[in-house]
């Protein structure tokens, strides 16, 4: 479940703070942002230009066009520049109440610029009931417990368990701007609701020395948000949103952005991790895989063996021959796929190549039984001994990846095979036992499973480990060309 997070707050056109922090913040941790514009800044790193607050009345109808369409799992509620923007947002709340109201009290920038009019700090007071947490800095947590800004961290906590009782609400307090190497946080419960019954959660964590503090208060608030939905508590999405602030502020700098207190840099974790590689999907690579073997595939349909099959006019002895290195073949691919079951890391996977191993089996002694009549084991041609090489070596080299895409051939090029054939002629077809057995229903869906499993690897894969499953496969691809090549070509050995 993705968490719909809407951020109502003001803008910053340098993209640090405000609602655009705000919809990056929401992105980085997981969620789907929207926003509602209470303020329109002119502000950069360095300071505020300007404020242009829009009438009360349009923000109301920015709020009811978001909650009349759109299922709102948390609010973050920032900049709210005057009283009639707070008694709107009031107003609003009290009509549509999301399960989570994160409010950052945001009175005064980093930059030391007004943001909320002096005259409407007892209008924010009154908003604070109507929220899960409230979110201040040492400045705003001051004036929300009427005292002189903490300088101190005991006096800072001490002033949250009284904001916390006053207005029956959690609190976290941050103390960013308390002297020190290290930072701390708060989250408060005069009411002692936080894990095992405690009034105070503390989080601790190193300064990072930098300038790219812009916007760290409406990103964390953002985040704090979107991670109660994920987590479902407050404890561990406070946790895990400084964690990922942390490296978000140690990284702003690489932004290069203004020359003032720049902003942090929200997805620097995510593109760290990878985010900016893309990976194709599964059903992307079964689609470019398929595409890329075209040429086997014509090959062939056009074998005179294959049009044999599929028109009846094949020769019996020469399908015999087939079937009898097919009882070959089968020996050893059902070894090929047992090891692929040993390799497999899933139950799933596992239990699917060990079924398919049991399935080649059955049909090896169905073959020996029905075709070869107890003749024992007929001598093994070469290409039927360069295909089951080429798996048993992929086998032997241990890589269940690579493994697998040179298994997939054998399910995929004979039920597409089988399942084409399987419409010619009618029940008097002289191969229709043949046909029949490729292309039904089961097999089809054997195979499915097969290239959901064999892509799915593969997508997941590193992308040199994707460039030897693809070559594997198509090697495999080509082995079948040769298979199906061997029972009319002139240098086959007779009996
Ligand atoms: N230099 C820093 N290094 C690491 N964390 C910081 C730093 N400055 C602020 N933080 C963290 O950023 C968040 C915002 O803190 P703070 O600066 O106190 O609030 P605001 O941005 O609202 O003024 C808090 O979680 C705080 O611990
Ligand atoms: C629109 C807007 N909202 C909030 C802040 C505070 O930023 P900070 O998180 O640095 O206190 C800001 N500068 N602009």
């Amino acid at each position: 479940m993705i968490p719909r997070v809407l951020s109502i707050a003001g803008t910053d056109p340098t993209g640090g703070a405000g609602i655009q922090a705000d919809l990056k913040s929401i992105a980085a941790t997981g969620g789907y942002g929207m926003a509602v514009v209470t303020a329109l800044v002119a502000q950069n790193t360095r300071g505020v230009r300007g404020v242009h607050v829009p009438p009360r009345g349009f923000l109301a109808e920015q709020l009811a066009a978001v909650s009349d369409d759109v299922e709102i799992d948390a609010v973050k509620i920032g900049m709210l520049a005057d009283g009639a923007a707070i008694e709107a947002v009031s107003h609003w709340l009290r009509s549509c109440r999301p399960p989570v109201v994160v409010l950052d009290p945001v009175m005064v920038a980093t930059s030391g610029d007004r943001l909320l009019d002096a005259g409407a700090e007892r209008a924010l007071r009154g908003l604070i009931g109507q929220a899960d947490l409230v979110t201040p800095n040492i400045p705003e947590l001051a004036v929300l417990a009427g005292s002189a800004p903490a300088t101190d961290w005991g006096g800072a906590t001490t002033q949250a368990l009284d904001v916390s009782r006053r207005f029956g609400v959690l609190v976290l307090a941050k103390g960013g701007h308390l002297p020190g190497g290290t930072v701390r946080d708060a989250l408060v419960d005069a009411a002692g609701r936080l894990a095992g019954g405690r009034t105070i959660v503390e989080f601790r964590g190193e300064r990072v020395d930098t300038r790219n503090t812009h916007g760290t208060g409406c990103s964390l608030s953002s985040a704090v948000a979107t991670l109660r939905v994920r987590h479902g508590d407050w404890v561990p999405a406070v946790g895990s949103a400084r964690e990922w602030l942390a490296e978000s502020i140690a990284a702003g700098a690489d932004l290069r952005v203004g020359g003032g207190n720049g902003p942090v840099h929200h997805f620097a974790g995510l593109w760290s991790r990878g985010g900016l590689h893309t990976r194709p999907v599964p059903a992307q690579l079964a689609g470019r895989w398929w595409h890329q073997v075209a040429d086997v595939r014509r090959d062939i349909e056009s074998l005179p063996f294959v049009r044999g099959l599929a028109d009846g006019s094949l020769d019996r002895a020469a399908f015999d021959w087939y079937l009898a290195q097919d009882a070959c073949y089968l020996r050893d691919y059902s070894r090929a796929l047992a090891s692929a079951s040993m390799l497999a890391t899933g139950p799933t996977e596992q239990r699917f190549w060990a079924e398919c191993a049991r399935g080649a089996l059955a049909e090896r002694e169905r073959l020996h039984r029905a075709v070869l009549g107890g003749l024992g084991q007929p001598p093994v041609a070469p290409s039927t001994a360069r295909y089951v090489d080429h798996l048993l070596a992929a086998a032997a080299r241990g890589d269940y990846r690579v493994l697998v895409a040179a298994l997939l051939p054998c399910f995929w090029i004979y039920q597409d095979l089988g399942s084409r054939l399987a419409r010619r002629g009618g029940p008097d077809h002289p191969y229709r036992a043949w046909l029949d057995a490729y292309g039904d229903d089961e097999f089809a869906a054997q195979n499915e499973r097969a290239i959901d499993l064999v892509t799915t690897a593969a997508a997941t894969a590193d992308e040199p480990t994707r460039d030897r499953m693809w070559h594997a496969f198509r090697v495999s691809c080509q082995h079948e060309v040769a298979f199906f090549t061997a029972p009319l070509a002139a240098s086959r050995p007779t009996g």
